[in-house]
C-alpha cells in the first residue's frame, strides 16, 4: 500500500475536528470503516440480503451498447446473489436534470419532461427487453427523490457542510463537472479556434465565475483516504481504487454544488432559496438513497450497497458521493464496482462522439442471451474492448451453437440416448481405483468440474465475469473431449458392459451440463433455462446448494438418475451466419437433432 500510515492518522484529526465543532456524531467513526459494523448493523449485515445499482442514465440521448452492458454487470450480480439464496434488490433508471437535459429538450422542441419521459422508456424498456431483471427502477424528475435530495441537503447544511460562496474556475457543461487547471488544455476547436479542453474527456471547458453553494469537500480528503486505505477493496478492480488514492493526493478544492437559477432551470431548487439550483451530480448520487427509501426506512438496504459504474464516473462516486455520505452521517457503500469501456474503431462509443452501436438492434440480431455472453465473456473491467461483429459472431458459434449447444444434442439425441432418460452412473466402469474403462483425463475432467463452482464464485464475487466464463467454457472444452476420445456412438447398447459404460458416460456429461447451466444462469438466464429444462432439473433444484456434483462417483445418491430428460426446446443456441453477398449476420434454422 503506497499510503503511509500518517497520510491516515491525519483522516483521524480531521474526524476529531469535525466532532469537536459539532459536525460529526461518535457513531461515524463506524461509518467511515463500512466493513466494521455497529451493534445494530451488524444484525443488519447477517441478513442474506443485497442492494445493488447501476449509474442512472442521463436522458439527453438514447441508449447504446455501453449503458446496456453497465447494466447486464449489475443484472449478472444480482442474479448471482439470488442464486446464492440472498435477497437482492437492484436499482436502474435515468437522470432527468441538468444543462444538457434542458439544450437537448429545446433542440427537440420539446418541454424537458416530455423529452426526459420519452427517452427515459426507452431505457426501461430496453432493458426489460434484454433480461434485466431490475427490481426498481427510479426517475430523478420523482416526487420521491425530490423529497429525499431536499432532505440530504438539509442534513448537510445544518452540520455547516455547505456555505455560500463564489465559484470560479473551469466546468465542463458536457461532462456536468468541474476541472483544476491541471485538468484542462489547449485545443483547436472544429473552425481552427483555440478552445481549453478537459484532458480526461477532449469536452470543451469554460471559465465560470458565479455565487453559488460550496460543500467543503476539501475537509474529508483524509477521512476518504483512510475509508480507502482501510478497505482495499472498497473500490475494484484494484487499478481503479489506486486511481482514486492517487486522485486524494492532488489538490481537492471545495466543490459547487448549485448554479444560478437564471443559468440552470431543470433542476431541484435549493431548500430556501429558489435563485439556485442544486448540481445535478449531487441530485442524482442521491438515487441510490432514495429507492432504499431515505430519508425515512433506508437503512436496512443502504448497509449493503454495491454499485456498478463506469470508469468515466468513478470520481463522481469513490470522491464526491463518498465525502456527500461522510458527511450526512450515513454509511459508505459497501464496494464500487468499475468497468471499462466498449470502443469502436478504439474510440469510447460515446453518444458525443455518435459511434454507437444500436442495442435493440443488436440483441435482436445476436438475441439477448447472445449479446449478454458475448458482453460478459469479452468485456474485461481492467481495460478498454473493440466491439465488431465478427468477434461476436465468432464467439458465440464458438462457444455456444457449437460447444455447449453441440454438447447438450450430443448426449440427448435419441440415437444415443433412446429412453430419453437421465440414465445409471455404473461405478464399475468408472471406478474411484482408476482400474475401469475411464482414463486419466476423464479423471482430470471429474476435479475440474468438481471444482468448478468454487472458481466461478470467485470470479463472480468480484464481478470477472469473463473469467468465470472462460473457466466454464474450457470445462465444455474438456467434456467434448471426453465424449469424442469414448465415441459413444460407437459402442453396441446390446453388449451389457458396452451398454453400462456407454449410460455413464451420457450421466457423466449430463451431470457437467447441469453443472455449467446452473452456473450459467446469471448471464445467460433463458438459455441456461432451456438446458436445465432438457435436463429435467426442476427450478427449484437450480440453485447454488443443488450443485454437487456427481454425487454417485463420490459416494453419494444422484436424485436425476433413471429420470426422463425434459421437453425438447429445440437447439440451444441456433448458429449464425454471415449471408454472402451483404454484410448481414442472421440466425440459420437447423432442425434439432432427432
Ligand atoms: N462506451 C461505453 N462502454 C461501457 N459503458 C459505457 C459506455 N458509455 C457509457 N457507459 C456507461 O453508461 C454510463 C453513463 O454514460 P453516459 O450517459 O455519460 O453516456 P456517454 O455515451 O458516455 O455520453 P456522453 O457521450 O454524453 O458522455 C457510464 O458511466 C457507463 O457506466
Amino acid at each position: 500500500m503506497k499510503f503511509p500510515f500518517h497520510t491516515v492518522a491525519r483522516g483521524w484529526k480531521t474526524f476529531h475536528r469535525f466532532q469537536q465543532k459539532g459536525v460529526l456524531s461518535e457513531d461515524q467513526r463506524l461509518w467511515s470503516s463500512p466493513l466494521k459494523c455497529s451493534r445494530s448493523s451488524s444484525q443488519l449485515c447477517k441478513e442474506k440480503c443485497f442492494y445493488i445499482t447501476t449509474p442512472i442514465f442521463y436522458v439527453n440521448a438514447a441508449p447504446h451498447l455501453g449503458h446496456l452492458y453497465s447494466a447486464m454487470i449489475a443484472d449478472c450480480l444480482h442474479r448471482w446473489k439470488l442464486l446464492q439464496g440472498f435477497e437482492s434488490r437492484f436499482a436502474t433508471g435515468t437522470d432527468e436534470h441538468g444543462l444538457k437535459i434542458q439544450q437537448a429538450a429545446e433542440a427537440a422542441g420539446k418541454d424537458p419532461l416530455t423529452f426526459c419521459t420519452e427517452v427515459s422508456q426507452r431505457f426501461e424498456t430496453l432493458f426489460s427487453n434484454c433480461s434485466v431483471s431490475f427490481t426498481d427502477y427510479i426517475r430523478t424528475t420523482e416526487q420521491r427523490h425530490r423529497r429525499a435530495v431536499e432532505h440530504f441537503w438539509s442534513v448537510l447544511w445544518n452540520k455547516g457542510l455547505i456555505y455560500k460562496g463564489s465559484y470560479e474556475g473551469w466546468y465542463s457543461t458536457q461532462d456536468e463537472s468541474f476541472l483544476t487547471p491541471s485538468q484542462v488544455s489547449d485545443a483547436l476547436d472544429p473552425s481552427g479556434k483555440e478552445v481549453k479542453v478537459s484532458l480526461e474527456s477532449g469536452h470543451k471547458v469554460e471559465w465560470m465565475k458565479e455565487e453559488n453553494y460550496m460543500f467543503r469537500l476539501s475537509s474529508f480528503r483524509s477521512l476518504l483516504l483512510d475509508w480507502l486505505v482501510k478497505n482495499p477493496s472498497a473500490v475494484q478492480p484494484e487499478r481503479f481504487h489506486q486511481a482514486v488514492l492517487q486522485w486524494l493526493q492532488e489538490d481537492l478544492p471545495d466543490l459547487s454544488v448549485s448554479r444560478q437559477r437564471s443559468r440552470l432551470q431543470w433542476g431541484i431548487p435549493v431548500p430556501g432559496d429558489p435563485e439556485q439550483t442544486i448540481y445535478v451530480w449531487l441530485d442524482a448520487l442521491v438515487n441510490y438513497l432514495t429507492v432504499v427509501g431515505y430519508p425515512e426506512k433506508h437503512e436496512r438496504w443502504w448497509h449493503v450497497a454495491h454499485h456498478v459504474i463506469g470508469k468515466d464516473i468513478l470520481k463522481f462516486h469513490a470522491i464526491y458521493w463518498p465525502a456527500f455520505l461522510l458527511g450526512a452521517g450515513l454509511p459508505l457503500p459497501q464496494v464500487i464496482h468499475v468497468h471499462s469501456h466498449w470502443t469502436v474503431g478504439g474510440k469510447k462509443m460515446s453518444k458525443s462522439l455518435g459511434n454507437v452501436v444500436d442495442p435493440f438492434e443488436h440483441s435482436q440480431m445476436f438475441t439477448n442471451d447472445g449479446m449478454r455472453y458475448f458482453l460478459l465473456r469479452q468485456g474485461v473491467p481492467d481495460t478498454d474492448c473493440d466491439y465488431t461483429h465478427d468477434k461476436v459472431l465468432k464467439l458465440l458459434n464458438a462457444e455456444l451453437a457449437d460447444s455447449l449447444g453441440g454438447l447438450l444434442n450430443r448426449c440427448t439425441a435419441p440415437a444415443l440416448n433412446p429412453a430419453q432418460v437421465y440414465p445409471a452412473f455404473c461405478s464399475h466402469s468408472f471406478p474411484r481405483d482408476r482400474r475401469g474403462r475411464a482414463v486419466e483425463e476423464d479423471y482430470h475432467m471429474v476435479e475440474t468440474v468438481r471444482s468448478l463452482s468454487t472458481v466461478v464464485e470467485k470470479h463472480y464475487e468480484s464481478m470477472q465475469v469473463y473469467k468465470a466464463l472462460e473457466a466454464i467454457s474450457a470445462c465444455v472444452r474438456q467434456t467434448n473431449g471426453f465424449i469424442q476420445r469414448h465415441t459413444p456412438w460407437k459402442l453396441d447398447r446390446r453388449d451389457s458392459k458396452d451398454g453400462r459404460w456407454l449410460d455413464t458416460i451420457i450421466h457423466l456429461t449430463l451431470e457437467c451440463l447441469r453443472v455449467y447451466g446452473t452456473l450459467l444462469q446469471p448471464v445467460v438466464p433463458e438459455i441456461s433455462d432451456r438446458l436445465l429444462t432438457r435436463l429435467g432439473v426442476q427450478s427449484q433444484e437450480r440453485s447454488w446448494k443443488d450443485l454437487d456434483f456427481l454425487g454417485r462417483y463420490f459416494g453419494t445418491d444422484c436424485s436425476f438418475e433413471g429420470r426422463p430428460l425434459g421437453s425438447n426446446c429445440g437447439l440451444l443456441f441456433s448458429r449464425l451466419e454471415t449471408q454472402s453477398g451483404d454484410k448481414q449476420k442472421t440466425m440459420k434454422s437447423k432442425k434439432p437433432a432427432q
